[in-house]
């Protein structure tokens, strides 16, 4: 059984709670939110840590619902300060991007920053450092992601723009969830 379980891969802000908040619990990353309930019911995992809300773009999935429903425990909630970053394989030009990768929650969260730029085609992702291994597998040199500066970096991709959430206070509020 390991001690916490989480949406990955390394680098989600998920990752990024984690690192900040709980660095001591060895963890197991998931890549979808109904995988980490899952192997919390099934007891393969103690703890969760599941995002709850957005203070820009509010209800995070039905998060804090199915804690309710499913009669979870909520033991703890952190507030993590969440920057996103645009990236891809050159730093090209906003303009000349044509396709953007990432999470639902971060595509909402950068709407009005990407308002003039109505060309631009996004696909959601299963979570924002999810969306560079899409980028990887596309091939696409028109494509990017919008995902943290560290996934960027890790990755050895070029940052194209940071801070490119259209609320300058924009903080997600993370559950650690238990039986
Ligand atoms: O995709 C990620 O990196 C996540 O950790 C998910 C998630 C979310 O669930 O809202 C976490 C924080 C940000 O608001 C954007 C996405």
């Amino acid at each position: 059984m390991t001690d916490l379980g989480l949406l990955g891969p390394e680098y989600t802000f998920h990752d990024l709670a984690r690192r900040r908040f709980l660095p001591e619990l060895k963890h197991t990353y998931y890549s979808s939110f109904d995988e980490v309930f899952n192997a919390l019911k099934s007891g393969e995992i103690k703890h969760a840590l599941i995002a709850l809300r957005n203070s820009h773009s509010g209800d995070v999935n039905t998060n804090s619902k199915l804690i309710q429903n499913k009669g979870l425990k909520l033991l703890k909630e952190f507030d993590l300060e969440v920057n996103l970053c645009l990236g891809g394989f050159f730093k090209n030009n906003i303009s000349s991007i044509q396709k953007i990768h990432s999470h639902p929650m971060a595509i909402k969260e950068t709407r009005d920053y990407f308002s003039k730029y109505s060309h631009i085609k996004f696909i959601s992702s299963k979570s924002t450092a999810g969306a560079i291994e899409e980028l990887r597998n596309g091939r696409d040199k028109w494509a990017a992601v919008i995902s943290s500066k560290e996934a960027l970096i890790a990755n050895s991709l070029s940052i194209v723009a940071e801070n490119i959430q259209d609320s300058n206070q924009n903080v997600t509020t993370f559950g650690l969830v238990s039986h």
